[in-house]
């Protein structure tokens, strides 16, 4: 009975809930460009209100670790992106990260930074959001988070307008979080224009990097790209 128990608990851990599972090319952060497989777990506990993956907080379907890595390495691609909806969420993540890297691919992961980062394998490049007023969800920063951040992570600000920009220059200024790790300042799409954010960085002279979502400029706002 006690066998059949904690077989049944480690074949659930070893199960993840998938929304989509697709190649394209990496669209963020300082791998952009790359090609890379992405795997899109199901489920977040937020709601920011820009979310370009809302599509992801519901249905998709339960695959084991062996499947995933199975579909991730058809595509041939040495780059893998996981993210969601939150990762972090569900606990077997964990363990696909590691066997992921354990087959030497060079995996990163995104999360919101609502969720603790610390057992995640240290080979992983871990892009961490830290959620502005503008998402709607900036009381779920973890700040504990930010000591565990290593150079091969990134740290992201996801802006939706100028008072997000002021709000993340000025925690900068407080604290320069470019000491731990690259700091990216993303803006939403459509929403704050990427021309006037650069100009805002330069005229305020940040170290960070200003990206633009790779992937809605070359196929739209769209799943599976
Ligand atoms: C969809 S989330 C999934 C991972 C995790 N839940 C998170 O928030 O980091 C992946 C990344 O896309 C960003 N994102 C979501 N919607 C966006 C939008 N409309 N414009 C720009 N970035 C967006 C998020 O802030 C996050 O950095
Ligand atoms: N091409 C592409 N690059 C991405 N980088 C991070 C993404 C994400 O949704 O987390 C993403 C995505 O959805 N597509
Ligand atoms: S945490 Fe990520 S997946 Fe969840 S709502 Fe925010 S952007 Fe979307
Ligand atoms: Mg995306």
């Amino acid at each position: 009975m006690a066998f059949t128990l904690s077989h049944d608990l480690s074949s659930q851990t070893e199960r993840l809930r998938i929304s989509e599972i697709f190649h394209s090319l990496q669209g963020e952060t300082s791998r952009i460009g790359l090609p890379t497989v992405f795997v899109r777990l199901t489920g977040c506990p937020l709601r920011c209100g820009y979310c370009d993956s809302a599509y992801a907080f519901h249905g998709g379907r339960m695959m084991s670790l062996d499947a995933i890595i199975e579909q991730v390495q058809s595509f041939g691609a040495p780059y893998v992106c996981v993210t969601g909806g939150e990762p972090l969420a569900q606990r077997g993540v964990l363990a696909l990260l590691t066997r992921l890297c354990d087959l030497g691919l060079s995996v990163s992961l995104e999360t919101s930074g609502a969720l603790p980062i610390g057992e995640v394998d240290p080979r992983v490049s871990r892009i961490v959001d830290i959620k502005t007023p503008g998402s709607g969800e900036v009381e779920r920063n973890l700040w504990e988070n930010l000591p565990l951040l290593t150079p091969h992570d990134e740290l992201k600000f996801v802006l939706v307008h100028r008072s997000d920009y002021e709000w993340a220059r000025d925690l900068l200024r407080e604290y320069p979080l470019e000491a731990l790790c690259p700091v990216v300042f993303s803006p939403v799409w459509e929403s704050c224009r990427p021309a006037e954010l650069a100009q805002w960085v330069l005229e305020d002279r940040l170290p960070v990097r200003v990206q633009v979502q790779l992937h809605k400029i070359l196929w739209g706002d769209r799943p599976g790209v």
